[in-house]
């Protein structure tokens, strides 16, 4: 089958040191051993610079040994971003544009520039993506449980509830069709926030909703653990959610409510999280997934007979490549594509454990899972750089994959903006019949 693509990967925060980083630009193993052939990355601007932001993570990424993509935050707004993000997509080959609706006095964005955003993406034919929760009703959850002296890892999911994710979520979708371009949600952990989009797509809206494998198979009890390491590993933003949200994402993604299945693999070490023992808030946010989605999926979505081996491939891949625009050169096994291509053997099984992943952070937040469905050989542009647990790649060999604006999504889109001026019947033409 055409190897994984991965649609949301956070690998490349500065601060999450050089044994996380490998994952995304040196070894990789993590990656290419769970059958992930390309990742598209976030660039955070630096010092607000899209320009900067890009440069830096195309240094660093020179010794990358598979394939990737980009994406960019919008972090605030101004005539020079404005003016950058029209550089990104047409020059750099950046196509989306995530917009953070929490992280507030950090990430976080108001509504004017979410409006402001919406609207340059449209004109440049890039797809908007959100992070979707309620910022500041976070902040204040946030200083409630800190009143109320919850300061370990449960106050995290305790003081950003679902029905902030739910609200967020209902606010983009509105705002994307108010400015009538696609709307893509990144992370969707809850019920609340599946069933707007569920509601959305329904009526029409072009909007894609994006499990990441954490939320699709975990659930929140281990946030209670007494060992504070163990619980402050499964930190994350949206939470994962109460037992309950899991089985419902998965039955979205099996009925095509939500389309495609994400990471969002942002993996911290122990050292890492324990910044925040005395502080949820301090608690890095973020959870390992690249080498388990493949994994997971199959074992929670095919082995469980709950998807076809044909909508696994489209939910691991060929969407993905679809929605940013690089079908058939991913995504498929053609004349002409890539030859990104995975052996998955459906009777092998695995455990997964931080002691033998290969992942350079110490834990995991599926540690102890077992199922079946292994990737046993991964290829990249025709060549095994993955067989019998070995990694055999050349760095520097993945290539920075440029992703083309305008994809499906945007086919209609003017003549909905057509349909849509023409119902004003505005500006009315008007004489003056007679003087007051
Ligand atoms: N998701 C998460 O907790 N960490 C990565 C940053 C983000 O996407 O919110
Ligand atoms: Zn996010």
């Amino acid at each position: 089958m055409p190897g994984g693509i991965d649609p949301h990967t956070h690998l490349a925060f500065e601060f999450m040191g050089t044994e996380t980083m490998d994952d995304f630009f040196t070894g990789q193993a993590a990656a290419l051993a769970g059958g992930t052939t390309m990742h598209i990355d976030f660039v955070i601007p630096v010092d607000g610079s899209l320009t900067a932001g890009f440069e830096a993570y195309e240094k660093k990424s020179k010794k990358a040994c598979m394939d990737f993509g980009f994406h960019m935050a919008i972090t605030k707004w101004d005539e020079v971003v404005s003016k950058e993000m029209e550089i990104m997509v047409q020059e750099k080959g950046i196509n989306s544009f995530k917009f953070f609706m929490a992280y507030k006095g950090a990430l976080m964005i108001n509504d004017d520039l979410l409006l402001e955003g919406f609207k340059k993406c449209k004109s440049l034919g890039a797809l908007a993506m959100v992070h979707a929760e309620n910022g500041d009703a976070v902040y204040e959850g946030q200083k409630r449980m800190i009143e109320l002296g919850i300061t370990g890892p449960e106050g995290h999911a305790l003081s950003r509830p679902a029905v902030l994710e739910g609200e967020a979520t209902a606010r983009a979708i509105r705002l994307a069709s108010f400015i009538n371009t696609p709307l893509y949600v990144v992370h969707v952990m809850s019920i609340d926030a599946m069933e707007e989009i569920a509601k959305a797509r329904i009526s029409g809206q072009k909007v894609i909703g994006e499990p990441v494998v954490s939320g699709l198979v975990l659930n929140d009890s281990w946030l209670w653990d007494s060992d504070f390491l163990t619980a402050a590993r499964f930190v994350m933003s949206p939470p994962i959610r109460a037992a309950g949200h899991d089985k419902a994402l998965q039955a979205a993604l099996s009925t095509g409510v939500l389309q495609l299945v994400g990471t969002d693999h942002c993996a911290f070490n122990s050292k890492q999280k324990a910044l925040g023992i005395d502080d949820f808030r301090k608690i890095p946010n973020g959870v390992n997934g690249i080498e388990e989605r493949m994994h997971l999926v199959w074992d929670t979505m095919v082995e469980s007979g709950q998807i076809s081996v044909t909508d696994y491939v489209r939910i691991t891949s060929t969407d993905c490549a679809r929605i940013f625009n690089i079908y058939p050169r991913k995504g498929a096994i053609l004349a002409g594509s890539d030859a990104d291509i995975i052996i998955l053997n459906p009777n092998s099984s695995f455990e997964i454990s931080a002691k033998s992943h290969h992942s350079r952070s110490d834990t995991n937040v599926f540690e102890g899972r077992r199922g079946k469905g292994k990737v046993e050989v991964t290829i990249a542009g025709g060549r095994i750089v993955w067989q019998n647990d070995e990694l055999k790649v050349v760095p520097g060999s993945g290539k920075y994959i440029k992703l083309p604006p305008y994809n499906y999504l945007f086919s209609g889109i003017d003549k909905a903006e057509a349909n849509y001026l023409a119902s004003l019947k505005a500006p009315v033409k008007r004489t003056i019949i007679s003087k007051a």
